[in-house]
Parts: C-alpha cells; sequence; structure tokens
C-alpha cells in the first residue's frame, strides 16, 4: 500500500481515499461552499445520496469549479423507498438528472431491505454493463448479505459502505471484504464527531502534532478504509484533507485498536427500521 498516495485501484477503477460527505447539508449556500472550499483543498469525491436532498447543489458545485467531470468521483445512493429491479433504475435516472450528469462514478444501495435488495444490485449490475456507473457498489450491508449478493454477482460490488471508526472497527467485515476484494468505505469516519474528545486520541494527536480528526483519519487510511468525513467547516474541511503527510507509528496504532467497542451511532443493518 502506497501510504502518501491519494487513491486506489478497486477492480481496476481508481478511486479517491478521501472524499467529501454531504449527510445534513441542507441549505443550498452551505452545500456549495463546503463542496467550493473542499475542491480547492484537493477532494476529488463526493459522497451523496438521494436521501441527503443535495444531489443538485453536488452537481452545481461540481460544474461551477471548473474542474473537468472526469477528475470527480460521484457517488449517490439509491433509497430504501425506491428499492427492486425496475424502481432502482427509475431512481437512477432521477439522480443523474438531478446531478445534471451524464454517467455516475458509485452507485450504491443504500440499506439492505429484505426483501429487495438482491434484485437493487441486479439493476446496479445493469446500469455498469450500460458504462452508466462506473463502479458498482453497497452500503450497510453485513456478510450474510454480501453473501448473497456474491452467489449471483456476474460484477461483484467494488465498495461496501458502513459504519465505522475507532469504537467500531468492523474486523470481521473488513477482513471478509479484503478476501472477496470489495473495498471499504467508512460512513461516520469520525464516529459524528462523537470519538474526538477521546483521551488516547487526543494523547496521539499531541505525540505527532496533528488533531485528533486527522489522527483518526489516518487510522483509517492505514487500516485500508477509505474515508469521506463530512465538514462545513472550511478549516476542518481543511484539516481533515490533510492526512498523507505522515504516518502513525505501529505502536500508535495499536493504541488506536484498543478503541474498538462495538459501539454505533447509526443503525445496525440487521436492524434497521425500514419505516416507508
Ligand atoms: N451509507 C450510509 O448509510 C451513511 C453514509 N454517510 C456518509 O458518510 C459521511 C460522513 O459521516 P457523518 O455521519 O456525516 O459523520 P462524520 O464522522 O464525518 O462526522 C461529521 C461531524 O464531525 C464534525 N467534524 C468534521 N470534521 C471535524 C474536525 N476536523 N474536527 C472536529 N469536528 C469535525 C462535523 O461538524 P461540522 O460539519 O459542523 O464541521 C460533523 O458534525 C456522510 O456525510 C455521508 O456522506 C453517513 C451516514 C450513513
Ligand atoms: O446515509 C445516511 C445518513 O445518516 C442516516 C442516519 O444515521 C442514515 O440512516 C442514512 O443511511
Amino acid at each position: 500500500m502506497h501510504l502518501q498516495s491519494t487513491k486506489t485501484l478497486v477492480n481496476s477503477v481508481e478511486m479517491p481515499r478521501f472524499g467529501l460527505g454531504v449527510y445534513k447539508m441542507t441549505e443550498r449556500e452551505e452545500t456549495l461552499q463546503a463542496i467550493d472550499t473542499a475542491l480547492k483543498f484537493g477532494y476529488r469525491a463526493i459522497d451523496t445520496a438521494s436521501l441527503y436532498g443535495n444531489e443538485a447543489e453536488v452537481g452545481e458545485a461540481i460544474r461551477y469549479s471548473g474542474i473537468p467531470r472526469e477528475d470527480i468521483f460521484v457517488t449517490t445512493k439509491v433509497w430504501n423507498k425506491d428499492q427492486g429491479y425496475d424502481a432502482t433504475l427509475r431512481a437512477f435516472e432521477v439522480s443523474l438528472k438531478k446531478l445534471n450528469m451524464d454517467y455516475l462514478d458509485l452507485y450504491l444501495t443504500h440499506w439492505a431491505v429484505p426483501e429487495t435488495f438482491e434484485e437493487t444490485y441486479r439493476a446496479i449490475e445493469r446500469l455498469y454493463d450500460e458504462k452508466l456507473i462506473r463502479a458498482t457498489g453497497v452500503s450497510n450491508h453485513h456478510e450474510h448479505h454480501l453473501e448473497k449478493i456474491l452467489a449471483k454477482a456476474n460484477t461483484v460490488p467494488m465498495v461496501n459502505q458502513v459504519e465505522l471508526h475507532p469504537y467500531l472497527q468492523q474486523h470481521p467485515l473488513s477482513a471478509f471484504c479484503s478476501e472477496h476484494q470489495i473495498a471499504v468505505t467508512a460512513w461516520s469516519p469520525l464516529g459524528r464527531g462523537g470519538i474526538l474528545a477521546d483521551p488516547t486520541i487526543i494523547e496521539i494527536g499531541k505525540e505527532i502534532d496533528k488533531t485528533p480528526a486527522q489522527v483518526v483519519l489516518r487510522w483509517h487510511l492505514q487500516n485500508d478504509t477509505l474515508v469521506i468525513p463530512k465538514s462545513v467547516t472550511p478549516g476542518r474541511i481543511e484539516e481533515n484533507a490533510q492526512i498523507f503527510d505522515f504516518e502513525l507509528t505501529q505502536d500508535q496504532m495499536e493504541k488506536m485498536a484498543t478503541l474498538n467497542r462495538n459501539q454505533r451511532f447509526g443503525q445496525d443493518p440487521d436492524h434497521f427500521k425500514f419505516d416507508f
């Protein structure tokens, strides 16, 4: 692994190892501003979802930046009520139109709706075959969901985006994904900000003159996890991108490993309340 590289290859698709998450960016100006700032600080991936209600602003901010479309990796997700084969194809069209793009880089099943997630992934494979997306993927899938997908897939999902941070390290799931060449993207990589006051993380930060967020994001990268931290605060957007010019030592990585406590800030995919 090239620890200083900002990109990785997943099944021959080059993906940025970090990007901006835009959940909870609901104000138009705030969203445009945050994406503009991120692109200026070198972010080249944006993670949105139809659920977030800001796909139009994501597309607008990318066009406004003047950066060639092919240099930015855009991810969106099919929401739970839109799952199933035909409904997913329709939802994709709606997302594409809102983003005002002619292809997307990555399209994910947002959660594994028990009755429909396999058919949803089949539709995502079709979008891939038709070259409307550059990579296929899923989100919030446990091993047992992935096993079902893998049993039928022509294209192995390239990404599984799951909650992952020092308090929820997801070792068995990451090992499973690695075995099947599925990249893992951490959502809530900073535990929604709720882990940044942890004394161990602060102490490591002091040792290397880095902020707690930088320590945590660097820890993810060294574990080969892709990250999509969200922030609307310019200083934090900048800080969160400055994670490629230092390394945590083995001793610091071992200290981080001790923080695992199976603590979720979001829902467990097996107990998600699918209230449509
Ligand atoms: N697939 C899925 O089901 C899910 C996907 N996601 C994706 O993952 C992204 C990231 O996850 P999210 O839940 O937003 O949580 P994060 O772990 O990214 O934390 C975001 C919070 O941390 C704060 N923050 C960011 N950077 C810093 C910093 N350097 N120092 C201190 N505080 C900081 C932000 O505040 P502020 O903005 O005020 O600066 C915000 O309150 C989402 O935006 C979304 O794209 C998230 C949840 C579920
Ligand atoms: O993407 C998402 C943002 O966070 C929400 C609340 O945890 C999740 O339900 C959703 O999957």
